[in-house]
């Protein structure tokens, strides 16, 4: 079986990283083989200092003694039942690596003007906030999740990290998640059935992420699954382009069809920008949509929800 295709670290160390003209092996194999590759291996170095700011039992301690967490995957049964569309998980999202600013308004120290965003949406009829924290690539932040919470939103909230060890999960949920994503591009099954544990002994939901059919198959084998989303992004890493026929084409596999028949929720993500792509995904299995750039770049976001659930 396919094991993960993303390498957890450097293969020869961080400080080997610049090691220069006199070794280009080492210097060539080094080099991340896409986005998702960087960025998790920046995770390596940003976990370590917040650790030791921060050390682990007091990240814990902080998870345990939030306040209850809210049903995540429960709203966007409920919103679906309702409106008979996908649930929508609408992204807080400033800038990506794909496109850079997406909302220069969003200010990253102007914190009402973040918390507006989360605001309209839920306005709007979102049934569940998705909230990016990694802060180099995207300019987001955990402290976005607590703002919004103490906001007065009302929408659980998916803290859209890029986990690779169990203190982002308590750090999540100490900063007010209601639930966590995990990526199997990134997570090989042991680690992926130990965050899941992690997440549910702090009452944290999981939504697990796939792009192929592949890793759809292995998480599949999980023994956590149940009680767990799936999600299909469409966005390739290497080219950045966004393809809905990537949901089309998994949710047709064999393990497609599986996930139907478990019952398990699956969202169409990335790319979603139209009420006929909502429709699209709808029509091929997709009980939840995650949507950021379509609607955080409109300058009504509220709006651009409405009109997006419309139809
Ligand atoms: O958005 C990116 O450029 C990106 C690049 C590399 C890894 C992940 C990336 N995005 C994370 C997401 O999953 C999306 O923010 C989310 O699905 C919403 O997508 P969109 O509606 O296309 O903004």
């Amino acid at each position: 079986m396919q094991e993960v295709t993303i390498r957890r670290r450097p293969p020869h160390g961080i400080e080997a990283q610049n090691c220069g003209p006199v070794d280009f092996k080492r210097a060539e194999e080094n080099q991340p083989r896409n986005i998702l590759e960087e960025i998790v291996w920046h995770k390596g170095v940003e976990i370590a200092r917040w650790r030791e700011r921060v050390p682990l039992g007091m990240v814990m301690t902080a998870a345990k003694a939030s306040p209850a967490p809210r049903d995540f995957i429960g709203a966007i049964q409920a919103a679906a039942e309702r409106t008979a569309k996908p649930g929508l998980i609408a992204e807080v999202k400033k800038a990506s690596p794909s496109i850079g600013v997406i909302q220069p308004d969003f200010d990253p120290v102007d914190y009402a003007c973040r918390v507006q965003i989360a605001q309209a949406y839920e306005r709007g009829g979102a049934a569940c906030l998705s909230v990016l924290t990694d802060k180099k690539f995207f300019q987001g932040g955990f402290e976005n999740l607590t703002l919004i919470r103490q906001a007065g939103v009302q929408c659980p909230l998916l803290c859209k990290e890029f986990i690779v060890e169990a203190y982002q999960v308590f750090k999540a949920r100490a900063s007010g998640a209601d639930a966590v994503l995990l990526i199997a591009a990134v997570l090989p099954n042991s680690d992926m059935n130990y965050l899941i544990k992690a997440a549910r002994s702090v009452g944290l939901q999981c939504l697990i992420e796939v792009h192929t059919v592949a890793e759809l198959e292995r998480m599949l084998l999980l023994n956590n699954l149940e009680g767990c989303m799936l999600g299909i992004n469409n966005r390739d890493l290497q080219t950045f382009k966004v393809d809905l026929g990537n949901t089309k084409q998994i949710m047709e596999s064999a393990a497609g069809q599986e996930v139907l028949k478990r019952g398990i929720i699956m969202a169409g993500e990335s790319g979603i920008f139209t009420p006929d792509d909502v429709a699209f995904v709808q029509s091929a299995g997709c009980g939840a949509i995650l949507v950021g750039e379509s609607i955080v770049k409109q300058g009504d976001p509220e709006a651009a929800v409405r009109t997006l659930l419309e139809q």
